[in-house]
């Protein structure tokens, strides 16, 4: 088994991963918010493309969630925020879900053999899962408007080192020095470091500390979400 990283959504190689696990990695916040959701009662997320697609699918059964550079769309019920949905009690519905650059990334890795969604907040449930399956792993960082963001390299390291944990005998590709200083020198200081990543920073200005400092926390949810005909449902990794 093999274990690469891709650092951004446009280098994603589409003929590469039909036989592998891709793991979408989107820490701050598209997977944060996936699996928040999950792990607060909704019974499935339904990542689209554009605002009106997820218009076209509003119904009383679902919640309209997501962002464009931070801000809320309008006419949504929520931002692309984890506390939010964490608070809203919407037991047994959908969540429709379109932001930035997490479900773009969704979107170009559906032709994976699997389909998984990863973050700090499940990191080992999400590599222990993956792992399962016995085939090559994509870490598939979603990035931050089409440039590398260091929180998602970070959450990918996080699952590396969970793997080779698990003694895993799989080759770990080249992942660039840059990758694996930073995730060696910030793994104990996330809480410290998300705020002063560029995404972290942008979601401060936009008074989302509460969401960063949230989303920085390691293996809160044993939920691994993976699609399944275009939806996202609930893993429960034991
Ligand atoms: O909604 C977010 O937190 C980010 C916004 S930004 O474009 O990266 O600043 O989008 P996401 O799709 O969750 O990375
Ligand atoms: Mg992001």
């Amino acid at each position: 088994m093999r274990i690469e990283v891709v650092p951004t959504v446009e280098e994603i190689r589409f003929d590469q991963i039909s036989n592998h696990v891709v793991i979408v990695i989107d820490v701050l916040r598209a997977s944060s918010t996936i699996v928040t959701a999950l792990g607060h009662g909704f019974e499935s997320v339904l990542p689209v493309e554009t605002i009106g697609q997820a218009n076209s699918l509003r119904t009383t059964d679902c919640i309209l969630a997501g962002e464009r550079h931070c801000r809320k769309i309008p006419d949504f019920d929520c931002n692309n925020s984890p506390t939010e949905i964490a608070t809203r009690n919407e037991t047994g519905k959908q969540l429709i879900l379109t932001t930035t650059n997490g479900t773009r990334a969704i979107q170009k890795a559906e032709r994976a053999s699997a389909l998984l969604i990863g973050c700090l907040l499940n990191a080992s449930a999400c590599i222990t899962h993956a792992l399962s399956y016995n085939l090559d792993i994509t870490l598939y960082c979603a990035g931050t408007r089409s440039e590398f963001a260091l929180e998602d390299g970070l959450a990918a390291g996080l699952m590396i080192t969970a793997a080779q944990k698990k003694n895993a005998l799989f080759q770990v590709c080249d992942l660039g020095e840059a990758m694996k200083a930073s995730y060696l020198y910030f793994a104990e200081r996330l809480g410290e470091l998300l705020p002063q990543t560029t995404t972290g920073r942008r979601l401060m200005q936009y008074h989302f500390a509460k969401d960063v400092q949230y989303c920085a926390q390691v293996d809160l949810y044993r939920i691994v979400p993976y699609i399944k005909e275009k939806r996202i449902l609930p893993h429960l990794v034991s």
